[in-house]
């Protein structure tokens, strides 16, 4: 399989770098970078020394899909929807990890987005959201997976049993998300200098994060129902790590032993799932580096409150990892193949 990495000097390209370098089906012939071309992805990032060594390019959408079978976008929607319109017909495929094909109303996504150039045949494209725990059977026949957003991810795993056992009360979910800086990509910003998140714990996008209709989204499919919910992100002064706490009302009374079998259970056959014993929560640093997803959990009897605490790593299970994920199902290899990490802890 060749493959392609459009936007490959950004944190999610060079973390997808450092996952196919060790990947036995596939070979990378295709980097793309507006601002280091002409390098090599070591010039830029050592720590790939020897890992990778074909040159960085300026970006060239015909080359990309003449060269590659499958290409990982990193790039914004104007180069994403270019790209889906010129492998419609064939047999290539692209990855997303933004946000263009997240969406299956193009309208909510153009609310929330604003993308520079519109696209006509959003409905037309055999695309589908790429979370395997819940699409897999569908992915291995798309064409193109908009692989989802580092918050989603961790707030779909986390709530998916409860909500597909029908266990909480209507729009009761209320999600309180900290990120590490690197969520927010390499470019610089202002908000992302040391001494601006350093001993720092802020709030951002409160109430209007882009990622509230895309969770909506979803966890309307999983309830079959509408689903709104409330979410507020917040920047940590760490590199990399999500932790989600959600916090529900439950329908019924539950002990907690009940819902550790209930996700025990659930998610018995996912092999980057972990369901902490009860007691047990979940913390950045046990998944760090690698594709899992922890969950733990604890009941308030006093306020009937059901607290869901989820951890990933933002750069892996939340972006690149899901995407190798998705390549391997694309593929018909084993889902683990290059994913077989040990998190790094301490
Ligand atoms: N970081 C994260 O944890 C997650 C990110 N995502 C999403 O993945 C996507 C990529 O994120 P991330 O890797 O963090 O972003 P970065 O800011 O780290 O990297 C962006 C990359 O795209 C290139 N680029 C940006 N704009 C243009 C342009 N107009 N033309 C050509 N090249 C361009 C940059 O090139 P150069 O460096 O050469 O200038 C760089 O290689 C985004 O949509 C993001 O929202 C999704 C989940 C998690
Ligand atoms: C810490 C931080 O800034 N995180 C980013 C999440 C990045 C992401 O997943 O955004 P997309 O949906 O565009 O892919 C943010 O809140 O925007």
């Amino acid at each position: 399989m060749n493959v392609g990495i459009l936007g490959a000097t950004g944190y999610t390209g060079l973390e997808l770098i450092r996952l196919l370098s060790k990947h036995p089906y596939v070979n990378i012939v295709y980097l793309t970078s507006r601002s280091f071309d002409e390098n090599t992805i070591s010039d830029v990032y050592p720590s790939l020394e020897n890992f990778c060594k074909i040159p960085l390019e300026k970006l060239n959408l015909e080359k990309a899909v003449g060269l590659c079978d499958l290409i990982f976008n990193t790039l914004p929607s104007e180069y994403a929807f270019k790209l889906a319109k010129m492998i419609t017909g064939s047999q290539k495929k692209i990855i997303d990890l933004g946000s263009s094909f997240r969406f299956d109303d193009y309208e909510i996504y153009k609310q929330w987005y604003f993308p520079k150039e519109e696209v006509t045949l959003y409905e037309k494209f055999n695309r589908i959201y790429g979370l395997p725990e819940i699409y897999r059977d569908k992915i291995q026949y798309a064409q193109i997976v908009g692989n989802p957003g580092c918050y989603p991810t961790s707030v779909l795993l986390g709530l998916m049993p409860v909500m597909k056992n029908k266990l909480i009360k209507d729009n009761t979910i209320i999600i309180d998300s900290k990120s590490g800086v690197s969520g927010s990509g390499h470019e610089p910003k202002y908000g992302n200098l040391f001494s601006e998140c350093n001993e720092n714990l802020k709030p951002y996008n409160v109430a209007k994060h882009r990622h509230v209709p895309e969770m909506e989204q979803e966890l309307s499919k999983m309830q079959e129902g509408s689903v709104n919910i409330v979410f507020t992100p917040h920047l940590v002064p760490m590199t990399r790590g999500i932790l989600s706490t959600i916090y529900c009302k439950c329908d019924i009374n539950i002990t907690i032993e009940e819902l550790y079998i209930i996700y025990k259970n659930y998610y018995k056959e996912e092999q980057f799932i972990r369901i902490l014993k009860p007691g047990l929560y979940p913390s950045t640093k046990d998944v760090y580096g690698s594709n899992f997803c922890e969950i733990g959990f604890e009941f308030d009897k006093k306020t009937n409150t059901l607290i869901i605490m989820s951890a990933i790593d933002n750069l892996v299970k939340g972006a690149s990892g899901q995407a190798v994920q998705n390549m391997n199902i694309l593929l018909g290899i084993p889902e683990n193949t290059a994913l077989e990490i040990v998190p790094v802890y301490p």
